[in-house]
């Protein structure tokens, strides 16, 4: 492994109490002439090992959040930390380098190149991270398996089903052995079934390997199988549900 490599494994092994915090965060939009206040002082904290689902309406101010809390978008207030490190102290380009060593990120759509074997998906971030050919292999491999898709390694990205894909995504989304995950609606394509293997799935690797896990969904499998649940309402968390 070459030295760029290795120092990007380093801040993934630093013992931290809390994976990912916001205080006091707002996000204000210019819109039409007016302002539209999607978030308004938001508070949370997940901490290692944790799985916790974020539940909300369109509109409520998800994906606002799950931004800002992986530094793609700046608070007009607040703080967010991820690691204990204060991400306002941080450039574009540290902020990149901790997306790619220590988060990983999952969306409703599995995001495969069709045409690249299941473990060429998987080799993409480590291709980012300057990971050594050989040592990529190993890796991408082993996060295959660790998803259960050992087998369908080498199969292309449009040969599989959604749920093998999803799992695909799982393990780029695992193989760089992330600190924190933060999910959009990763069951949302899924039928019930294969979506409640992936919830039961990710919630093992959470616990096992102490990685903070946020999900944004309307998956009442995932809010069952939550440590926690979050509630976003009009920009505003809270950990009970809001009056409808
Ligand atoms: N770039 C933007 N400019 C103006 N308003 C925005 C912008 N991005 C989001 N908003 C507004 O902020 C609020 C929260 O939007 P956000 O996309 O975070 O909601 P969401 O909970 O993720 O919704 P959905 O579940 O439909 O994806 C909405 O009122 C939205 O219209």
């Amino acid at each position: 492994m070459d030295s760029q490599a290795l120092t990007a494994q380093q801040p993934n092994s630093n013992p931290v109490s809390t994976i990912v915090e916001a205080r006091g965060v707002t996000r204000d939009f210019s819109s039409g002439g007016g302002v539209v206040h999607a978030l308004r002082g938001i508070d949370l904290r997940v901490l290692p090992g944790e799985f916790v689902a974020l539940r909300g309406r369109s509109g409520s101010g998800k994906t606002t959040l799950l931004n800002i809390l992986i530094g793609l978008d700046n608070p007009t207030s607040g703080k967010v930390s991820i690691l204990e490190k204060d991400l306002s102290t941080l450039n574009e380009t540290e902020r990149a380098r901790l997306r790619r060593e220590s988060v990983g990120m999952m969306f409703q759509n599995a995001h495969l190149f069709p045409s690249l074997t299941a473990q060429e998906n998987v080799e993409i971030p480590l291709r980012l991270a300057r990971v050594p050919g050989r040592k990529r292999t190993e890796m991408a491999l082993q996060a295959l398996e660790h998803v259960g898709l050992g087998k369908r390694a080498h199969h292309r990205g449009m040969e599989l089903s959604g749920g093998e894909q999803q799992r695909v995504a799982l393990a780029r989304a695992l193989v760089h052995k992330p600190r924190f995950i933060i999910a959009d609606e990763p069951t949302g394509n899924l039928d019930s079934l294969t979506g409640r293997d992936i919830i039961m799935l990710l919630r093992t690797i959470a616990h096992e390997e102490g990685i903070g896990m946020l999900i944004a969904t309307h998956d009442a499998v995932l809010y069952k199988a939550a440590d926690r649940v979050l509630y976003i309402n009009d920009g505003l968390v809270t950990s009970e549900a809001p009056q409808e």
